[in-house]
């Protein structure tokens, strides 16, 4: 499965512990995460991320753009919903395209919790099929 990691400044301590603590999951799936978000994941955990760029600078666009190939299975985003962000319309493009192709998305730790234990039990397997049926995105 590919999952995407991305996290605003202020919730990047909470997306590193996140990445330690289920790094046994992780670690059998690919991530791809915006720059910033990915180089501290990799430094934390050692784990093989994918880098994009960073979300200013079109890091959330670039994601959206996998999801829009039907290339990613989970999204978590820790958002930080208390600062104004200068990429705000980018942010929302992702989140929007999850929808489009119904992707699980989680905009905060809670559900991302829930998510990744769920992907972690198997319950994710409807994605592969997903993935290989074209019409099934229609
Ligand atoms: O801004 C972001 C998502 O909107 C995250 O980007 P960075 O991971 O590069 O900080």
């Amino acid at each position: 499965m590919n999952i995407a990691l991305i996290a605003h400044d202020k919730k990047k301590e909470t997306m590193i512990h996140f990445a330690i603590a289920y790094k046994h999951i992780l670690e059998n799936h690919t991530i791809i995460a915006t720059g910033t978000t990915g180089r501290m994941i990799q430094e934390a955990t050692g784990l093989a991320v994918i880098r994009v760029q960073s979300g200013p600078l079109g890091g959330d666009q670039q994601i959206g753009a996998e999801i829009a190939k039907n290339n990613m299975d989970l999204v978590i985003f820790l958002r930080d919903p208390l600062t104004a962000q200068p990429h705000e319309p980018d942010i929302l493009a992702l989140l929007r395209l999850c929808d489009v192709y119904k992707i699980p998305v989680a905009t905060n730790i809670a559900t991302a919790e829930i998510l990744i234990r769920a992907m972690e039990k198997g319950e994710f397997h409807w994605r592969e099929i997903v993935r290989s049926c074209n019409s099934c995105n229609k």
